[in-house]
């Protein structure tokens, strides 16, 4: 329980301080009810939803250690920083396109454009 404690007071930070969290949180929950509503299957919108929060809350503990070791400007510091927002900018660039995959042609439908 003790643990999990810790784990929720990472979850309440990353929501504090982190602004593209709580829109990747917002944009998940958006996701989840556009699935239910077209009937589309919700176990790839779940795995892609949690992979890119899991993801950003990883940048977010590497930000913070980047700062704690290297508080003045390092180019590898620049690195570790730059590529730990590459792995969520990536993940989020394949879910958009799975996303217009597997939403496009029921929402059109659903919309009667097709
Ligand atoms: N100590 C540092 N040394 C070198 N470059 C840094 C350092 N701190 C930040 N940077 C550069 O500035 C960019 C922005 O860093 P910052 O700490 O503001 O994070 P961020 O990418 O804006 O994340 P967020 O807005 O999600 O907090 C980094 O991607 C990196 O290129």
């Amino acid at each position: 329980m003790r643990s999990f404690g810790y784990a929720w007071e990472g979850v309440v930070y990353a929501w504090r301080v982190q602004r593209n969290f709580r829109i990747e949180v917002l944009l998940g929950l958006l996701a989840v009810g556009l699935s239910l509503w077209l009937g589309v299957n919700l176990v790839p919108v779940l795995l892609l939803t949690a992979l890119i929060l899991s993801l950003e809350l990883v940048n977010t503990a590497l930000e913070a250690l980047t700062d704690l070791a290297s508080p003045v400007y390092h180019p590898l510091a620049k690195r570790a920083k730059d590529t730990a927002a590459a792995a969520v900018l990536l993940a989020s660039l394949f879910a958009f396109l799975a996303g217009l995959w597997l939403f496009l042609p029921p929402l059109l439908a659903r919309l009667g454009l097709s």
